[in-house]
């Protein structure tokens, strides 16, 4: 087996630069570079994702690490590829090592991606989020409720004072919970301008899933809807963007749409076989680990919006 712990600071290297432009070329070359280089990524997930985001990265060829104790950031992140940092479970004492690891990350110059679980449930949420982005995520992917309530968040913030007491009241009627009350399409204008102000890729799931760096705009249309139905897709996919970054760092942007795109058409051929939410769990891990060139090629659907 090919030995990839002797250099674990450098980014795995890649032949990205060699692919073709198209988008189902780009998605090939990246599962395809994931499973060769076998990026390491740290995990600061919530609990109730954590067992599928490590399945699902493992099934696409990476290595995940669920390590999160402030003790052994400052060790064990620079050794990593990339940082997933998710909020779903969040306490006060999970903030500071979520902070440190990212600071980390920078310094390091590996890149790191957040997902804000219910961003706008709670001004402690939004807080911390708002706190997260100004270290500059490579990339945000989160559903419509989660973007909007960012961007609103992003973009008030300067007017006000106390971020933990505006934002609960002004946001408390885009959530219920995890889940969004909006379509991905619904938060396309929120999503570029939260772009625009973070410099972070920003991505919205939902049956079309948009991804923006503030100039361009990509759908990809991968995907069933009963994927809303399994807790923590929504977690896995953003760890699956993390590691399609890891080996593509200097493209965030194509990286995520193929990421996106993947994990749609995983789905897509794993309800095929699927009887309901649980089996399609499990068809789904099998699908994205037995994925091959043609039916990547066939079924990824990325279009410019
Ligand atoms: N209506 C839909 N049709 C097809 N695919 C969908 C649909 N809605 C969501 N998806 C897919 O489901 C996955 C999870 O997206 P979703 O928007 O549900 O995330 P989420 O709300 O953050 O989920 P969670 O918080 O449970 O992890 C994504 O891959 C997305 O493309
Ligand atoms: C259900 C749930 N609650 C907090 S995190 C999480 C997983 C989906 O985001
Ligand atoms: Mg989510």
């Amino acid at each position: 087996m090919e030995d990839k712990t002797q250099n674990p600071q450098e980014q795995p290297s890649s032949n990205i630069t060699e692919i073709s432009e198209s988008w189902p070329g780009r998605a090939w070359a990246h599962l395809e570079s994931v499973r060769r280089a076998s990026p390491l990524i740290q995990c600061i997930t919530n609990f109730v994702s954590m067992d599928l985001v490590a399945n699902v990265l493992l099934a696409a060829g990476a290595s995940p690490a669920m390590i999160h104790s402030i003790h052994e950031i400052p060790e064990f992140t620079p050794k990593t590829h990339a940082l997933y940092v998710n909020i779903g479970t969040l306490t006060p004492d999970w903030l500071p090592a979520m902070k440190m690891a990212a600071q980390v990350a920078n310094d390091c110059n590996k890149p790191w991606v957040l997902d804000p679980v219910a961003a706008g449930a709670s001004g402690f949420r939004l807080k911390a989020c708002l706190e997260l982005l100004k270290l500059r995520p490579s990339v945000v992917r989160g559903n419509g409720s989660e973007i909007m309530a960012l961007f609103k968040g992003s973009s008030d913030e300067n007017s006000k004072t106390d971020a933990a007491g505006f934002a609960f009241l002004i946001f408390a009627n885009l959530f219920q919970g995890v889940d969004s009350l909006h379509d991905s399409t619904d938060a396309v204008e929120a999503a570029k301008s939260l772009a625009q102000i973070t410099g972070s890729v920003v991505a919205v799931s939902g049956a079309v899933d948009i991804v923006t760096d503030g100039q361009r705009v990509v759908g990809a249309r991968n995907g069933v809807a009963m994927l809303q139905k399994i807790t923590a897709t929504g977690c896995s996919v953003t760890a699956l963007i993390a590691a399609f970054v890891a080996v593509d760092p200097l493209r965030p942007f194509e990286a995520t749409a193929t990421a996106l795109s993947v994990f749609g058409l995983a789905a897509e051929i794993g309800m095929e076989m699927a009887k309901g939410p649980a089996s399609l769990r499990m068809h789904l891990i099998d699908t994205l680990h037995g994925l091959d060139q043609d039916i990547v090629h066939r079924i990824v659907n990325i279009s410019h919006m």
